[in-house]
C-alpha cells in the first residue's frame, strides 16, 4: 500500500447507519485493499462520547487500510482537505413536525455543512447525501458552497435502485447480476419512480419480460416507493445496513465508472434533462466515466412514465420553494 490516504468524512457518524457504514469503509469497500483510508467523522457534541465508542471499535478491528480517524463536532476541522463527504446525520421527523419544520431544521444542518465544505474541503471534493429529505438537502448544501463545482454534489438514491433491482429479479427468479439499467427518477421519497420501461432483464425489455402492467404498477412501484416506510414498520427504526451499503455502492461507483451497457441512478442537479427544472436534485439515470457523471439521453418517456416522473419533480420543486422561503438556498 503505498499510496497516500483519501480523507472521507462521515457526518451522523455516531447513529445506526454510521455504525454500519463506518467498518466497511475502514475495511476497504469503498476505496479497494490498495488506498488506505483516513476517516474524519462528525457529530454533534451530545453524540461525541458514543463516537468514541465507535472509535474503540474501529480500532480493536485493525483494518489494514485505515490510517487514521480524526472526529468532532465543528465541520470547519472535521472537512479540511476531505476528497469524499458522506452527509448521513439529519435531523428526523418529530412526533407534530410539519415537512417545513424538517427541511427548516435539515437546513440547519446543511447549510453551514455546505459552507464548511466550500471552505476546506479538497479541491477534488465528492459529496454525497444520504441524510433525509436527502435531495432537498443536498441542494441545501450545494447552494452553500459555490465554489465547488454543483456537479460534485449528489443524493442517494442508490437505495431505491437496488431495492427495484431485488425486486423485479424476485419477481422473474432470475439473479440480480441479469438486471440493467435500471432507473428511478425524482426524489427519495414515496413519489419516486422505478423505471422498467428502460430496465433489461439478460438483454430483454424488462416491462416486456414481466409482461403484467398490474404488477407492475401495483405492486412493483408502491412496494419499491414504500420500502423504507415498510422496513420502520418491520423493524421500529429506518434501514440502516442497507442504506449504508448503498452510500458505499454510490460513491464507489462515482470512482470507479459505470460498467459497460449498463447505467446506475443517481440524484445530481438537473440540467432540464427530461423536462426536470434545471437546477433540482432529481434522480436520473447517469453512466459514469472518469470521476464525472452525465445523464442518459435520449430515452423515450411515454405518457405513464410521463405523469409519474413530473409528479415526484412537483415534490422536489414544492422543497424546493419551501427552502427558498426559509432563505436557505
Ligand atoms: N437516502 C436514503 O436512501 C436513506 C436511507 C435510510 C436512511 N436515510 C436517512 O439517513 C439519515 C440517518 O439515518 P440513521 O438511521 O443513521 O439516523 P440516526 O438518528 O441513527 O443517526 C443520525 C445521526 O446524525 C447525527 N447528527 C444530527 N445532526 C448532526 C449534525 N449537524 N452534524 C453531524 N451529525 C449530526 C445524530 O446525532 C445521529 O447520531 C436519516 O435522515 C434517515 O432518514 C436515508
Ligand atoms: O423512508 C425513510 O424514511 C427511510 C429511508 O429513506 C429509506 O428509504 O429506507
Amino acid at each position: 500500500m503505498t499510496n497516500s490516504p483519501v480523507k472521507v468524512a462521515v457526518t451522523g457518524a455516531a447513529g445506526q447507519i454510521g455504525y454500519s457504514l463506518l467498518f466497511r469503509l475502514a475495511s476497504g469497500a469503498l476505496l479497494g485493499p490498495d488506498t488506505p483510508i483516513e476517516l474524519r467523522l462528525l457529530e454533534i457534541t451530545p453524540a461525541l462520547k458514543t463516537l468514541e465508542g465507535v472509535v474503540m471499535e474501529l480500532d480493536d478491528c485493525a483494518f489494514p487500510t485505515l490510517a487514521g480517524i480524526e472526529i468532532g463536532d465543528d465541520p470547519n476541522v472535521v472537512f479540511d482537505g476531505v476528497n469524499h463527504a458522506l452527509l448521513v446525520g439529519a435531523r428526523p421527523r418529530g412526533p407534530g413536525m410539519e415537512r417545513g419544520d424538517l427541511l427548516e431544521a435539515n437546513g440547519g444542518i446543511f447549510a453551514p455543512q455546505g459552507k464548511a465544505l466550500n471552505a476546506h474541503a479538497a479541491s477534488d471534493i465528492r459529496v454525497t447525501v444520504t441524510g433525509n429529505p436527502a435531495n432537498t438537502n443536498a441542494l441545501i448544501a450545494m447552494s452553500n458552497a459555490p465554489d465547488i463545482p454543483t456537479e460534485r454534489f449528489s443524493a442517494l438514491t442508490r437505495l431505491d435502485h437496488n431495492r427495484a433491482i431485488s425486486q423485479l429479479a424476485a419477481k422473474l427468479g432470475v439473479p440480480v447480476t441479469e438486471i440493467k439499467k435500471m432507473t428511478i427518477w425524482g426524489n427519495h421519497s414515496a413519489t419516486q419512480y422505478p423505471d422498467l420501461f428502460h430496465a433489461e432483464v439478460g438483454g430483454r425489455n424488462a416491462a416486456e419480460a414481466v409482461g403484467d402492467q398490474e404488477w407492475l404498477a401495483g405492486t412493483f412501484i408502491p412496494t419499491v416507493a414504500k420500502r423504507g416506510a415498510a422496513i420502520i414498520e418491520a423493524r421500529g427504526s429506518s434501514s440502516a445496513a442497507s442504506a449504508a451499503s448503498a452510500t458505499i455502492d454510490h460513491a464507489r461507483t462515482w470512482i470507479e465508472g459505470t460498467p459497460e451497457g449498463d447505467w446506475v441512478s443517481m440524484s445530481v442537479r438537473s440540467d432540464g434533462s427530461y423536462g426536470v427544472p434545471e437546477g433540482l436534485i432529481s434522480s436520473f439515470p447517469v453512466t459514469i466515466k472518469d470521476g464525472q457523471w452525465s445523464i442518459v439521453q435520449g430515452l423515450d418517456i411515454d405518457e405513464f412514465s410521463r405523469g409519474k416522473i413530473d409528479a415526484s419533480v412537483a415534490e422536489l420543486a414544492e422543497e424546493r420553494e419551501a427552502v427558498k422561503g426559509l432563505g436557505l438556498i
